[in-house]
């Protein structure tokens, strides 16, 4: 991959440091998969964000840390269960890379057993920044099957993380050029209907008319289904809660720039996801994403 590095890092690096990033969440995908069933219960501490966190989300973001702090040309390592970044060497801008990571996304479905993720976003600026200075994104989906999706400038990815029975991780590519379908079919929207704006439940009324309702409470399993089907997700503003609640650096962002680079769209409701100034690190967004025709359709319905 060749991505382009604006605030003059070394671009020769970008791609190795970006591939490094992702041998090191795809060896770790199988055992946070495997360390899940005991860790379904509350941690009893709450993170930045003032939510409850599980077992499941300490160990997953422990493990993660470890591995991306140790990778090369990583300068940062900034996670939605803590605090402030972690410094890990390096200069962030100036060669190395800020990766933001979200590290069970979903938690909530732990104890129903229900799908989860892990949300990856490289870069090249210090955070808080914008999405225009992510190099590359990423998910794991803990479903059925471990899956890994990875876009950068060449485009968006899926594979296939199996562990063996001597603990060795292999990766197959399934898909290497992955587009949203152009005729959408799903779509999910989070929060409690009675808490949306008037305007979005206007649109939401639409839209259940042309496509079938898919929500499992994992933003990141949902994406993947507009992803796979086209679509829409949205976690929208709320009446008392107009930043949503999903956080800018390490859940909208990174989505948003799988989704642009597979060819469709995301909006805060007015911007692009990506041109979102954020004024820190946890901060709160509102995120609408899938099929450029029906972001464009929703940004109309909130004017
Ligand atoms: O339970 P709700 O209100 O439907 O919220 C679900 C949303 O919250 C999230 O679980 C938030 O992510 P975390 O689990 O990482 O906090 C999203 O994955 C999901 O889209
Ligand atoms: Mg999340
Ligand atoms: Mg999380």
């Amino acid at each position: 991959m060749t991505a382009p590095d604006a605030d003059g890092g070394d671009p020769a690096d970008a791609g190795s440091v970006v591939e490094a990033v992702f041998d090191a969440v795809a060896e770790t995908a199988p055992e946070i998969r495997a360390a899940l069933p005991g860790r379904r219960v509350k941690s009893g501490t709450e993170n930045a964000s003032g939510e409850s966190v599980m077992a499941g989300d300490l160990y997953a973001d422990e493990l993660l840390g470890d591995a991306i702090t140790a990778v090369d040309g990583v300068g940062s390592f900034v996670s939605e269960e803590r605090e402030a970044a972690v410094d890990a060497g390096g200069a962030v801008g100036e060669g190395a890379y800020a990766v933001a990571i979200d590290p069970l996304d979903g938690s909530s479905n732990l104890r129903s057993n229900n799908a989860m993720g892990t949300v990856v976003g490289v870069y090249d600026a210090p955070l808080p920044a914008t999405g225009r200075d992510l190099v590359a994104a990423g998910y794991v989906l803990y479903g059925p099957i471990t899956t890994m999706v990875v876009a950068d400038d060449d485009g968006v990815r899926e594979e296939v993380v199996e562990a063996g029975a001597d603990g060795s991780v292999s990766r197959s590519v399934v898909e290497d050029n992955l587009r949203l379908p152009d005729d959408p079919l799903v779509y999910g929207f989070g929060g409690r209907v009675p808490d949306w704006t008037d305007e979005f439940t206007a649109y939401a009324r639409e839209i259940e008319d042309e496509l079938k309702l898919r929500y499992g409470g994992a933003m990141v399993g949902d994406v993947n289904q507009v992803l796979t089907y086209g679509g829409i997700f949205a976690y929208p503003a709320l009446v008392d809660a107009p930043d949503g609640k999903l956080r800018l650096s390490f859940e909208a962002n990174p989505i948003a720039y799988i989704v642009e680079r597979a060819g469709g769209a995301a909006t805060d409701g007015e911007v692009d996801i990506l041109d979102v100034e954020p004024e820190g690190v946890h901060d709160r967004v509102p995120l609408y994403v899938g099929n450029e025709e029906l972001v464009e359709r929703l940004k109309a319905a909130l004017d």
